[in-house]
């Protein structure tokens, strides 16, 4: 099916996963229907576990979904894949070793086909921190110097969606907050659909436009929260009331939601 116009939203519709092992099947996500509007930055929290990157999988079209469907702008995951529209950040860099920050960003612009400019490479690197570090190789960077050189790789092809799970994992706190006050304004600028799973409900509150709070495994969705602040986030926006409240309402789901799963849920925070 040919793309629609504009950012294109993604609609799942029954998405379930089952996988098979030596002790039985696991229901790593139950039949889901979800939709997120094109443009939006949405931000998954749950419970470790609970299926956020299985999900983020199968919208990716890395993983095939056991029933259901995934359509991005009215496209398949592979048809947009196809035709370098997303980019897949996850918490595991893996950067080619043998070629440089510059090298490595560069080789996402020439799998989708694209010319290189070292100084739009040079400028993002700037953006996520890695100022002078273009010519370094991977092994001679820090675990969160990875992770960002692997973020600026996914921003490189400007994709129009963008999913990325859990991406800071490794960077520092200070460092943390700075990419998450000024990625956002990148991907916004371009109106880049984003999906973005994270363990922290201060950075998911400080991304996103909406929450959505899943359950224990198999997960459901146990809040739908929209984050009314404006954007781009303000500085200090953390420290304000309305940003409180938010968090706390995000806090209070991820309980509730594990509350309801029993002990097993309980266990799983
Ligand atoms: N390839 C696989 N084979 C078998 N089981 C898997 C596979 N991938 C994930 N699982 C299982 O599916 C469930 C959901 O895993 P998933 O990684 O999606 O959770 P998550 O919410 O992203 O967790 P975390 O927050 O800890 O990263 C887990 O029980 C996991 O063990």
């Amino acid at each position: 099916m040919p793309a629609e116009p504009g950012p294109p939203g993604i609609r799942c519709e029954g998405i379930a996963k089952r996988f098979e092992g030596p002790a039985g099947t696991l229901e790593a996500v139950a039949p889901l229907d979800l939709d997120f509007a094109g443009g939006r930055t949405t931000a998954l929290v749950g419970p470790s576990g609970c299926g956020k990157s299985t999900l983020l999988r199968m919208i990716a079209g890395l993983e095939a979904p056991s029933a259901g469907t995934v359509r991005i702008g009215g496209e398949t995951p592979a048809e947009v894949r196809t035709r370098a529209g997303l980019a897949v950040g996850f918490q595991d860099p893996s950067l080619l070793p043998w070629r440089t920050v510059q090298g490595n960003v560069a080789l996402a612009l020439k799998l989708a086909r694209r010319r290189a400019d070292p100084k739009a490479i040079e400028r993002l690197l700037t953006l996520v921190g890695l100022e002078g570090f273009g010519t370094t190789r991977p092994g001679a960077l820090s675990g969160g110097m990875r992770q960002r050189a692997a973020i600026a790789r996914c921003l490189v092809t400007e994709p129009e969606l963008l999913l990325l799970d859990e991406p800071f994992g490794a960077v520092d706190e200070l460092t943390r907050r700075q990419l998450a006050h000024d990625l956002p304004r990148l991907w916004e600028a371009r109106g880049t659909t984003t999906l973005f799973v994270t363990h922290s409900v201060t950075e998911a509150v400080l991304i996103s436009d909406r929450v959505l709070v899943l359950s224990p495994r198999p997960a459901r969705v146990v809040a739908d929260i929209p984050v009314t602040l404006e954007r781009p986030r303000a500085e200090g926006v953390e420290l304000t009331p309305a940003f409180a409240e938010l968090a706390e309402a995000v806090s209070a789901a991820l309980a509730r939601g594990a509350a309801e799963a029993g002990p097993k849920g309980l266990a799983a925070q």
